[in-house]
Order: structure tokens, then C-alpha cells, then sequence
């Protein structure tokens, strides 16, 4: 239905399983005809290589360290030089880590970040940054939830947020 509209689906599964059941799922996934899916970067070197050698799949992006934990950036880094290695797109990361790893995976290393909050709040993300600094980053993706879905008027915050991101 949503491709019927002529949109992309991320399918954020986040997969973490032997290396047999993510191939299996890369593969449903790419019958779905979905744009691109989420696997866990700590579910391994065989696994990440797994996913990757499904033929003609979507495009597959490892989360390196959940944005609601506490990390260093050395650690970010590492999971997206694994990802990289096994043949993986590129990484969900907190805007904190964009700038590092386009610097040490390359600029056409995909970059995707949630963590993403125009103002402080207090909820369970732990390495945020603002949509404009993530886009000055370098971010690929942007992926924002509770400040749309949960804003008073979601239209006018994606409105407002889409603004923020399209000034010079
Ligand atoms: O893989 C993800 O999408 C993901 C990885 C991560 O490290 N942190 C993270 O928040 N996400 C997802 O990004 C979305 C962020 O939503 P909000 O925190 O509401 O903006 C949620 O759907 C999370 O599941």
C-alpha cells in the first residue's frame, strides 16, 4: 500500500538471530519489495555477512549502539568499521557520531540518525543533537518519532522541523 504511493519503507526490525534466520528474513524482506532494513551491528561479523550476500536485496543499515545508551564514540565507530567490513550500507548512530564515521567509513557509508530533538527533553535518548546539526553532520537519514507523533499539531512540527533543515 505504501509503495503503491511511491513511498519507501524502512523496515526497522532490528534483526539480531543466527546468521541463517537474518538471511532468511533479507530475503522475505526483499519479496516485500521494502527500501531497506535494520539489522543489530552486535549480532556479529557472520551474521552482518550473512545479510549482505542476499542478492538484489534492500539496502541493510546496522545499528552500532542504541542511541538510548550511554557510549563513547570509539565504540560507534568500531561497530560501523565491522558493519562496513562484512559489506553492510551503513549505520544507525546518534548525531554525535556522523562527523567521525563518515570520516573513518567514507562518505558513501550511509549514515542514519534518530536521537534527533529540536529542545531538551526528558525521555529514554541518551545521545541527541538537533535536525539542523545532524544535516550539518553529514546524517543521510534523519529519523524523528515522539517530537512529530506526540506534538500537539504533527503537521506543523514536521513543518517547522522540515524548516529548520532547508535554511542555508
Ligand atoms: O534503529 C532504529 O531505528 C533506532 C536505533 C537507535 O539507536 N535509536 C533509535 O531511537 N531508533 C529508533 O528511532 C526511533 C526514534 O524515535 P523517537 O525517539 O521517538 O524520536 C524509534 O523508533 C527507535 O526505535
Amino acid at each position: 500500500m505504501i509503495k503503491d504511493g511511491g513511498k519507501e519503507v524502512l523496515l526497522d526490525l532490528k534483526l539480531h538471530d543466527i546468521p541463517a534466520t537474518v538471511k532468511r528474513s533479507v530475503e522475505s524482506a526483499r519479496e516485500l519489495g521494502v527500501f531497506s532494513l535494520t539489522v543489530h551491528s552486535t549480532g556479529g561479523e557472520e551474521m552482518l555477512k550473512a545479510a549482505a550476500s542476499v542478492e538484489n536485496r534492500p539496502r541493510i543499515w546496522a545499528v552500532t549502539v542504541l542511541t538510548s545508551q550511554i557510549t563513547v564514540p570509539q565504540e560507534v565507530v568500531k561497530m560501523a568499521k565491522l558493519a562496513k567490513t562484512c559489506g553492510i550500507d551503513g549505520v544507525i548512530s546518534s548525531p554525535l557520531e556522523i562527523g567521525l564515521i563518515k570520516k573513518e567509513c567514507g562518505k558513501e557509508f550511509n549514515v542514519v540518525t534518530p536521537g534527533i530533538r529540536s529542545a531538551k527533553t526528558d525521555d529514554d535518548q541518551k545521545r541527541v543533537s538537533t535536525p539542523e546539526a545532524a544535516v550539518k553532520e553529514g546524517a543521510d537519514f534523519i529519523v524523528i518519532g515522539r517530537p512529530i507523533l506526540e506534538a500537539a499539531n504533527p503537521a506543523e512540527a514536521v513543518k517547522n522541523i522540515y524548516g529548520s533543515i532547508t535554511k542555508d
